[in-house]
């Protein structure tokens, strides 16, 4: 039995557990690393997993260790777990937003099999994306086993070039935020137009759900399905002209580059601090 070991028990950390738990892993095979005693009782209870508050104790066992913390934390998770990863030599998972492989090496040893990747939060929904970039260590075996650890709570996509790992961040990572905001902006315009924001609400995120729905059943092209149903001269090219007259694909362009950008400044900005 594989022995996953989560350092950091929270939001995504809960999502992983909860997905693999439904995939058939036994909650014995899982352990969990979390300083908050107040989310460690709730993932005893939620989940009967084995929960320690320092990490030493959470990985001593495991032959994966799911680095589930935030970007700024890793670093110092050097000293708790240097001893164990010498002598057990696991794989590392990492999810952290703008973490390299090559900090990760230079951190917890060059010589371990590290899989770096980019989950987002429909993750906890069992409705995720995750990219996954491996290090050059990781065996074919391990792969597998990392992607069935991400297939647990969605769909999973390998990326060969790591540098696009900051482009997954800034789609799919951050990319539920955009729909959120879109849904928020559709919301407050039928409001201004006079509708109860209830209805509002529940007709736009309808939407979003039927769109994005559509857009994973059909296999059809988003452009073919936008062509759909947007009759010539009807409501929906309305609609359409003005988002070109504003410039939506640009919008949409710069604030990917923003989001890329960011993650590529996080991982600099732990060089210099490490
Ligand atoms: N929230 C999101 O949409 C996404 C987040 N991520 C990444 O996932 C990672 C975790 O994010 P969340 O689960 O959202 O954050 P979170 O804040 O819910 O969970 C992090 C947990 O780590 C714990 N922690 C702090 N120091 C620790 C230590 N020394 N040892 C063990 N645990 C420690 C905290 O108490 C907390 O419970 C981050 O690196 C983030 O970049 C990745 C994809 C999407
Ligand atoms: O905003 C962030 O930095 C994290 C990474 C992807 C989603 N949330």
């Amino acid at each position: 039995m594989t022995r996953i070991a989560f350092i950091g028990g929270g939001n995504m950390a809960r999502s992983l557990i909860g997905g693999l738990l439904k995939t058939g892993i036994s909650a014995s095979a899982m352990t969990v690393a979390e300083p908050r005693a107040e989310a460690r009782q709730e993932l005893g209870r939620d989940f009967g997993v084995a929960c320690f508050a320092e990490s030493r104790l959470a990985a001593a066992e495991a032959q994966v260790l799911v680095l589930a913390v935030k970007p700024q934390i890793m670093p110092a998770l050097q000293g708790e777990l240097r001893d164990t990863l010498q002598r057990n030599r696991p794989m590392l998972i990492s999810i952290a937003a703008g973490v390299r492989v090559d900090q990760l090496e230079r951190w917890f040893g060059g010589l371990l099999p590290i899989v770096r990747c980019m989950p987002n939060t429909p993750a906890l929904i069992g409705a995720g994306a995750t990219g996954l970039y491996a290090n050059a260590r990781v065996s074919p075996p391990q792969r597998a086993q990392a992607q069935h650890i991400l297939d647990a709570v969605g769909l999973t996509q390998w990326i060969n070039d790591e540098a696009l790992m900051d482009t997954v961040t800034a789609v799919s990572g951050s990319g539920p935020a955009y729909f959120f905001a879109v849904v928020e902006a559709l919301e407050d315009a039928a409001v201004a137009q006079g509708m109860p924001r209830e209805t509002a609400r529940a007709l736009a995120a309808q939407t979003c759900l039927g769109a994005g729905r559509m857009l994973t059943e059909s296999g059809e092209d988003p452009g073919e399905l936008r062509r759909r149903v947007t009759s010539p001269n009807g409501t929906t090219q309305a609609a359409l002209e003005s988002f070109a007259a504003d410039g939506l694909p640009r919008i949409v362009s710069r604030a990917v580059a923003a989001a890329t950008q960011r993650g590529v400044d996080m991982a600099a900005a732990l060089d210099n601090a490490s």
